[in-house]
């Protein structure tokens, strides 16, 4: 049987079939519309500490390119802002259209970005990302949109390892990065109760959307564009517009942690 994927015949139209929580009460992602979201003065800011000797491999998963950490001690975590206890980064990965005009998953007021990175972090009050993907207090999500501006040299790194993983399953060491340089200046954030946004479309998810975008240049997101949906040997299908459109925010409230 075809797995899922972002095509007319297995995208996320059809995701339904096989995972129902597709049509859930907190599905992500969301078009996020800053006047209706409420200010709540009790929101910390975030504490995000990363450790670049966390950093393992980046690869190609055949839905999106993934830098994973290691994620055994408590050394890159996420703290503070609208969660409690202390989450651990498990990994960074995108979402990126086949132009610039599109390629985010959550919008802004309907403003759709060219790509999203989502730093996955999961709650250390259970024992392993595993454990916490399903439960729903058991990841925290931060969502950074990418603009058209200027060249990113800290997202060049990454770029530059594109041609060793080019197909799905390929894996290569990467080392020594810092996700926090891929952080924007401002931390402001929009925070709202969601899921996944590929499957298994799991209602786990603390949202945690960055107000301000981090640059990226066209050229920069062209090379998102060399990767590959299929494995090696099988027809070269582009990975491109690998993102979910917003789902119904169903009486969620968004909050905002900046007036
Ligand atoms: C969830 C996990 C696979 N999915 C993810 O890790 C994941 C992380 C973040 C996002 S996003 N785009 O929302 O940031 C989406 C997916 C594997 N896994 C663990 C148990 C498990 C059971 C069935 C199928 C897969 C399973
Ligand atoms: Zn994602």
């Amino acid at each position: 049987t075809m797995s899922w994927g972002y095509k007319p015949n297995n995208g996320p139209q059809k995701w339904v079939e096989n995972f129902p929580i597709a049509d859930g009460v907190r599905q992500s992602p969301i078009d996020i519309v800053p006047g209706q979201a409420s200010y709540d003065a009790g929101l910390k800011p975030l504490t995000l500490k990363y450790d670049p000797s966390t950093c393992l491999d980046i690869l190609n998963n055949g839905h999106s390119v993934q830098v994973t950490f290691a994620d055994d001690t408590d050394s890159s975590s996420l703290t503070d802002g609208p969660i409690s206890g202390l989450y651990r980064l498990k990994q960074f990965h995108f979402h990126w259209g086949a132009s610039d005009s599109k390629g985010s998953e959550h919008t802004v007021a309907g403003t759709k970005y060219p790509a999203e990175l989502h730093l996955v972090h999961w709650n250390t009050k259970y024992t392993s990302f595993s454990e916490a993907a399903s439960k729903p207090d058991g990841l925290a999500v931060v969502g950074v949109f990418l603009k058209i501006g200027g060249e990113n040299p800290n997202l060049q790194k990454l770029l530059d390892a594109f041609d060793t993983i080019k197909s799905k399953g390929k894996q290569t060491s990467f080392e020594n990065f810092d996700p926090s340089t891929l952080l924007p200046g401002c931390l402001d954030y929009w925070t709202y109760d969601g899921s996944l946004t590929t499957p298994p479309l799991y209602e786990s998810v603390t949202w945690i959307v960055c107000k301000e975008p981090i640059s990226t240049s066209s050229a920069q997101m062209a090379k998102f564009r060399t990767l590959l949906f299929s494995a090696d040997g099988a027809a070269q299908d582009c990975m491109v517009d690998n993102y979910r459109p917003p789902q119904p925010l169903k009486g969620r409230t968004v909050r905002a942690s900046f007036k």
